[in-house]
């Protein structure tokens, strides 16, 4: 059978000086999947996404994407065998307009002209396709909303042949109506299938509504995966508090 599971973390381990970030860490994410990553402040959920889009190197574990195995160098190579990220406020150039942010890096031209008409034509169109509603492709990013920035980031990343997308907490310090326009977004991305999506998110009700599988990354460590479909809000709740608890009055992990 064809290798459907597009990336395969294997015992990944990261410390920095004493602090042993993640301790030994392995998780699947197949093809077409949205899988959500929860855990307390601290456990490690940023470090290990920052692992997948090669900005950190672990200092143990492997990574397999497509089935291949992987040593990713910089966060450039990780891009370029389609794992792309999209961080909370730090995808794009406020100043420049969200055609040009969407090609960033790789402008169309005409000999050594930009064809800015056919990078608006583009990006129009490719908006369009995602369900993503921006009146004026040629606005400066700085006036568009939270939300919308945040959907041109996605839509960039997905436009740039991203197979894999990273979201680390794309739902924070967003409006009820911007966060509905990123899990639309997510939504359109899991029907089309080819891509498979990694969400960092605290809001487990949306975790559940948007992804098809749930982790929970505790003391450095998975300690719990489940489809989405068999666990509820209150259980997921109950198990981030229990290990809370447990670190509070001492008593053991
Ligand atoms: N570059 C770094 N240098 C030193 N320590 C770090 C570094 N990055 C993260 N840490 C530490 O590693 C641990 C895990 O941090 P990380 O940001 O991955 O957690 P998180 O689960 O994403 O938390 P939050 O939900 O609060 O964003 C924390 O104790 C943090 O202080």
């Amino acid at each position: 059978m064809a290798e459907e599971t597009a990336l395969r973390v294997e015992h990944v381990r990261k410390q920095f000086g004493a602090l042993t970030a993640l301790s030994d860490v392995s998780l699947r994410l197949e093809k077409g999947e949205v899988l959500g990553l929860i855990g307390d402040n601290g456990a490690g959920k940023s470090t290990l996404i920052k692992i997948i889009c090669g900005y950190h190197q672990p200092d143990a574990g492997r990574m397999f994407v497509a089935g291949q195995e992987v040593v990713l160098r910089s966060v450039d190579h990780a891009r370029s065998l389609g794992i792309d990220t999209v961080y909370q406020g730090l995808a794009l150039i406020n100043e420049l307009s969200v055609y040009h942010n969407m090609f960033l890096n790789r402008e169309l031209r005409v000999g050594p002209l930009l064809n800015n008409r056919a990078m608006r034509r583009l990006a129009r169109e490719h908006l369009t396709d995602m369900g993503v509603n921006i009146p004026d492709v040629s606005a400066e990013v700085a006036k568009l909303s939270g939300g919308q920035r945040q959907a041109v980031a996605v839509a960039r990343a997905v436009y740039s042949d991203a197979r894999i997308l990273l979201l680390d907490e794309p739902l924070a310090a967003m409006g009820a109506k911007e966060g509905v326009l990123i899990l639309d977004l997510i939504r359109d991305l899991k029907a089309r299938g080819d891509v498979s999506v990694i969400i960092i998110a605290h809001n487990y009700a949306q975790v559940l509504d948007v992804c098809d599988r749930v982790n929970l990354l505790q003391h450095g460590t998975i300690t719990f995966d489940r489809r989405t479909s068999e666990v509820t809000v209150d259980e997921l709740t109950e198990l981030v508090v229990a290990e809370y608890r447990r670190r509070r009055t001492g008593s053991g992990s």
